[in-house]
């Protein structure tokens, strides 16, 4: 089997035009961004007919393999050597990268119903686990499903989920008391997997997957070894891929035997199978979402079911540990603001556990999670074919082509941040910022829907952690992003855990 790589920027393996070419807009043209180019380059030879140029951009076609070594240091380049626009070609693919807020909202937002996630490489590496699900699915599928689930997410429900968030982060500080007590090493970033994954299955669930949530790790990390993994072409280990595809193909029937347990004990718990109200008639509850789902009249098949459920908890744990790791790494890193993180936490706190009514009185503990997110996103590309002929920026796009948005790229753009590459949590503090420069949860209507959600648990958690130990990052551990589904610390995050 051929793996790709684990982003949207780098790959495709469809003939999409043809596909595209029925959905394209009959008149021939979307709305367009009229703008003069920012950065015109010399003209691109192919300029068509329109008198539109291209973006400029390299204009051999990019080794993937190259790419591969080092995908975050290949778009930062792209964008510093041919601006806020940039095309290139790679794995017989067009990509442009846009690295402008108003690119980024025009294609995520304002122009979005030119742009789909079908046939891109996120789609083509995510559709054989997750089916199609949120994070898939398309088009008035799509928006069925985002009305079905959006009301468990508003912030209004997700409160509810305080007392999950801080049992389960207590607990965790319990089996790390050992670890404490010697001043012995823990892989932090695993442990907050564990921890994230527990927390999701349990509040959307109902489920308490203790026994299993483990495994279900190990399976997850075993999913994005091998799809966040590039083979060249000639494969130059065929023993290694074999053996990473068989571990995938484990843990995708893990996965799927899970996800159906789950779904079959909320069945047996007396969930009604079909016939309700599949919104109102709940409370809106975030731990009713799949007695919501499973109530309504069009989500009701076991596969529809496993879809959604394995979409919400793969979308929704590890993203947020990964958040939560390189803000425990940060605030090591910059020990005057963890002492303000620290301070804000004794004073609000008092010793007792937070609850979401403490949220608005831990501003610090929010800003630093909002600014770990901002200098490593966990999500950091997003990508979108267009489906008919668009203008953006000047230049011209045509269908098919795959667009990608970089978290990355925008959250360290020099011309929209001060000293980007500082970890300045006050940036945070009541300032706003230019539509779509800041994109850890994306934008649009497919804006992150467990957004309220992630900023809960990571600010929880953080704060519960914080008001028993100080984590410090292990002496010689070089911690550097990753850039495979999420941006993770390549090395792990092990930490000695210090009683406060
Ligand atoms: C810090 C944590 C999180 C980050 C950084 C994050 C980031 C994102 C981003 C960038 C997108 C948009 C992708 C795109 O436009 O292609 C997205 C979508 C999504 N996220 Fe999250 N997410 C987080 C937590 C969660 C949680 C906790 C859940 C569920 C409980 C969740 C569920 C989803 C789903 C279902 C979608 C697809 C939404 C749609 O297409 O309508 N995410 N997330």
């Amino acid at each position: 089997m051929r793996t790709y790589s684990a982003n949207s920027f780098c790959v495709s393996r469809r003939a999409y035009a043809s596909a595209y070419a029925a959905a394209a807009d009959p008149k021939g043209h979307t709305d367009v961004v009229r703008t003069a180019p920012t950065h015109p380059g010399p003209r691109t030879p192919g300029s068509d007919r329109s008198g539109l140029p291209l973006p400029p951009g390299p204009p051999e076609e990019i080794d993937m393999a190259v790419m591969r070594e080092a995908p975050l240091a290949f778009i930062t380049d792209l964008a510093r050597t041919y601006g806020d626009i940039t095309r290139h070609r790679a794995g017989g693919d067009t990509v442009y990268l846009l690295n402008r807020p108003e690119y980024a909202r025009h294609v995520l937002k304002d122009n979005g119903a030119n742009y789909t996630k079908q046939d891109t490489p996120d789609d083509a590496m995510l559709r054989p686990l997750l089916g199609n699900g949120l994070l898939t699915s398309n088009g008035a599928d799509w928006a069925r499903q985002r009305r079905l689930t959006a009301p468990a997410f508003r912030p209004s429900s997700v409160r509810s989920f305080d007392g999950i968030v801080t049992e389960a982060t207590t607990a965790l500080l319990e089996r790390w008391r050992p670890s404490v007590e010697a001043g012995s090493p823990i892989a932090v970033d695993d442990h907050l997997t564990a921890l994230t994954l527990g927390i999701l299955t349990h509040a959307i669930l109902g489920a308490d997957i203790d026994g299993i949530g483990e495994g279900f790790g190990r399976a997850v990390d075993a999913v994005n070894r091998c799809i966040g993994h590039y083979v060249p072409d000639p494969d130059p280990d065929p023993a290694d891929t074999a053996q990473r595809y068989a571990a995938f193909s484990r843990a995708r029937v893990f996965l799927n035997t899970v996800t159906r347990t789950l779904i079959a004990s909320r069945r047996a718990a007396g969930c009604p199978v079909s016939g309700g109200d599949a919104v109102g008639g709940t409370d809106g509850g975030a731990g009713n979402l799949l007695d919501t789902m499973m109530s309504g009249d069009h989500l009701v098949s076991d596969e529809d079911l496993r879809d959604q459920v394995l979409t919400i908890v793969m979308a929704g744990h590890e993203t947020t540990a990964k958040s939560l790791s390189w803000t425990l790494y940060l605030l090591d890193r910059h020990p005057e603001e963890a002492a303000r993180v620290r301070e804000e936490i004794d004073r609000v706190l008092g010793g007792r556990p937070p609850t979401a009514a403490d949220l608005p009185d831990l501003p610090a503990c929010r800003r630093a999670v909002q600014e770990a997110m901002r200098l490593y996103p966990p999500v950091w590309l997003i990508s979108r074919r267009a489906i008919g002929p668009d203008v953006i920026g000047g230049y011209r796009v045509e269908p098919g082509t795959l667009v990608c948005v970089s978290q990355w790229v925008l959250h360290r753009h020099p011309d929209h941040w001060d000293a980007p590459e500082e970890f300045r949590p006050d940036r945070f503090d009541g300032a706003s910022f230019p539509s779509h420069l800041y994109l850890p949860f994306g934008g649009g209507d497919r804006i992150c829907v467990g957004q309220h959600f992630a900023l809960l648990e990571a600010v929880l958690v953080l704060a519960t952690l914080l008001q028993s130990v100080r984590l410090e990052v292990v002496d010689g551990l070089a911690v550097e992003p990753e850039a495979l589904v999420t941006l993770r610390p390549k090395n792990g995050m092990t930490m000695i855990a210090r009683p406060r």
